[in-house]
C-alpha cells in the first residue's frame, strides 16, 4: 500500500544526494546541520525510518527556537530548518508501515504554517499527492465522512423562529442559533451598487474613499454554490489551521491554537462551547489549493498599484457571534461574504480621535471602546463619532477604504474572504 505513495513522493525529490540542498542558514546550530546531512543521505540509502527519526529531532529542536521569542523575530533560518525536519519526518512516515495520512498531512501543515518554503514548494506538492484520490493508498479520512454528516440536521430556524427549508448547501445545524438581526437606521446605511464599472467605482468610491457594498460581482464564484460546513469538512477537514479562542482578541483570556478543521467544526461550530473559536485572518487559500479554485479576485483590485500577487487574501470562518473589535487596517479591503451574514459598523479615518485607539504599539490600530456597550465615562466623545453600518449577506462585497475603522460581528455561521490591496 505505502509503496505507491512513497514512490510518488520519491519522484519529486532530487534524484541523487548530491543534488539535495545542503545548506542551512548561518543561524542554525551545527548539530542540526549534521542531522540534516545524515537525514538527506538516508533517503538515498533507503534508510527511511532513520530519516523520519532525524526529521522529528530537527522539528523538536527547531520548535524551541520558533517558540522562544515573538513570531516576528523568529529567524528564517530556523523556519527553514523546521521545514526540512517536517520533510524528513514525512519521508519516514510515508515509506514505513502504519502510514497515517492524517498525521502526515498534519506535519505538512505545520511546515506551511510555521516553517519556510523549501525546495520549490515541495511540501505543497506532497500535499497534492496525498490528496490525490488516484494515489493507491488514498483512504477517505474517517472524520471527513459518515459520522460527521450524521451530526448535521436538515432544517434551520431564522431569528424570528420560523422554520425554513435549508438550501442544499447550507447544512447549518438547528441547535446553533442565529443572533438577533440588528435593526439599522436608513441614515447610517452603507449604500449598495450593482456591478459598477471600474470607472464608476474608482471615481465614486475609491478616489473619494467612501464605503460601498458591491452586488453581483462574485455571484459567479464557485464558492457561492459550493461552500457549506459540510463541503469545508470534505475538502479541508483533515488540515491543520490556526484558531482564535476567546470572545475577542482584546480580551485577556484570548489565545490561539492549532487544530484540524474537523476539530474546529465539531467543537466550535457544531457544538456550543464555553469559549468561542474563530478561524480568522488566515491565508487558507495559499494552504489549500482546492479552496482557492472556488474564489476569484475582485476585478476592482486592478485599480490599485500593486500586482495581483501582492493582494493578501484571508479566510474568516466561524460560528454566529464571532467579534472582531473595532480596528483599522493599512490597506484597502474588499470583504466578500460567502456564507451567513455579518453586522459591520464603519467609522472613517476622520473619527479616529473619538474612537480612543489603544496606546501600545501592538494595539494602536484597535479602539478601546466596546462599541456594543461603550463606557461613556471613560470614552465621552465616542457617542459623537459618525458611523455607517450594514448587514453583509452572501454574495455581497463590502469596500472598506484604507484605515477605515471596522467592527464585525457574525450573525450566523459565517464564511467571509477578505482582499487587502493597495
Ligand atoms: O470578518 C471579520 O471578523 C473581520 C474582517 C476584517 O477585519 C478584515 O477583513 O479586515
Ligand atoms: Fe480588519
Amino acid at each position: 500500500m505505502q509503496s505507491s505513495m512513497w514512490s510518488r513522493i520519491r519522484s519529486i525529490l532530487p534524484p541523487s544526494v548530491e543534488e539535495f540542498p545542503r545548506v542551512l542558514g548561518p543561524e542554525v546550530d551545527g548539530a542540526i546541520v549534521t542531522c540534516m546531512k545524515e537525514a538527506a543521505a538516508c533517503i538515498y540509502t533507503s534508510n527511511l525510518e532513520r530519516c523520519g527519526r532525524l526529521g522529528e529531532q530537527m522539528m523538536d529542536y527547531s520548535w524551541e527556537k520558533l517558540n522562544g521569542c515573538n513570531w516576528r523575530d523568529v529567524s528564517r533560518d530556523w523556519r527553514t530548518a523546521y521545514s526540512y525536519g517536517c520533510l524528513f519526518k514525512v519521508v519516514g512516515s510515508c515509506s514505513g508501515p502504519g502510514f497515517n495520512k492524517e498525521e502526515v498531512l498534519r506535519v505538512c501543515d505545520m511546515s506551511l504554517l510555521l516553517g519556510a518554503e523549501i525546495m520549490n514548494n515541495v511540501i505543497s506538492r506532497i500535499i497534492q499527492i496525498l490528496s490525490d484520490p488516484f494515489t493507491k493508498d488514498y483512504v477517505e479520512p474517517p472524520e471527513c465522512s459518515e459520522a460527521l454528516s450524521q451530526k448535521r440536521q436538515k432544517r434551520q430556524r431564522d431569528p424570528q423562529g420560523n422554520e425554513a427549508e435549508t438550501e442544499p448547501n447550507a447544512a447549518i445545524p438547528e441547535k446553533i442559533p442565529c443572533l438577533q438581526t440588528p435593526v439599522l437606521r436608513t441614515e447610517t446605511a452603507i449604500p449598495t451598487v450593482r456591478c459598477p464599472s471600474l470607472e464608476h467605482f474608482r471615481d465614486n468610491y475609491l478616489i473619494p474613499q467612501k464605503a460601498v457594498i458591491l452586488e453581483g460581482v462574485i455571484d459567479h464564484w464557485p464558492c457561492m454554490k459550493k461552500w457549506s460546513v459540510e463541503y469545508i469538512q470534505k475538502v479541508a477537514g483533515c488540515r491543520t489551521v490556526p484558531v482564535e479562542l476567546g470572545s475577542r482578541y482584546t480580551d485577556a483570556e484570548w489565545s490561539q491554537s492549532l487544530m484540524t478543521v474537523n476539530e474546529f467544526i465539531n467543537n466550535y461550530i457544531l457544538d456550543q462551547p464555553a469559549r468561542r473559536g474563530y478561524l480568522a485572518q488566515h491565508q487558507l487559500f495559499d494552504q489549500i489549493r482546492e479552496l482557492k479554485e472556488d474564489i476569484g479576485i475582485p476585478d476592482y483590485c486592478c485599480l490599485g498599484e500593486g500586482d495581483e500577487e501582492d493582494i493578501t487574501v484571508n479566510a474568516w470562518f466561524g460560528p454566529a457571534g464571532t467579534v472582531s473589535p473595532l480596528h483599522q487596517d493599512p490597506q484597502q479591503n474588499f470583504l466578500a461574504q460567502v456564507v451567513g451574514r455579518k453586522y459591520l459598523r464603519l467609522y472613517s479615518v476622520k473619527e479616529t480621535e473619538q474612537l480612543y485607539p489603544f496606546e501600545s504599539s501592538l494595539l494602536h490600530n484597535t479602539s478601546q471602546v466596546d462599541i456594543e456597550n461603550p463606557d461613556t465615562d471613560k470614552f465621552p466623545d465616542f457617542a459623537q463619532a459618525v458611523y455607517q453600518e450594514c448587514i453583509l449577506s452572501p454574495g455581497q462585497v463590502l469596500f472598506i477604504p484604507v484605515k477605515w475603522w471596522h467592527y464585525v460581528k457574525s450573525l450566523d455561521i459565517s464564511f467571509s474572504v477578505s482582499f487587502w490591496w493597495s
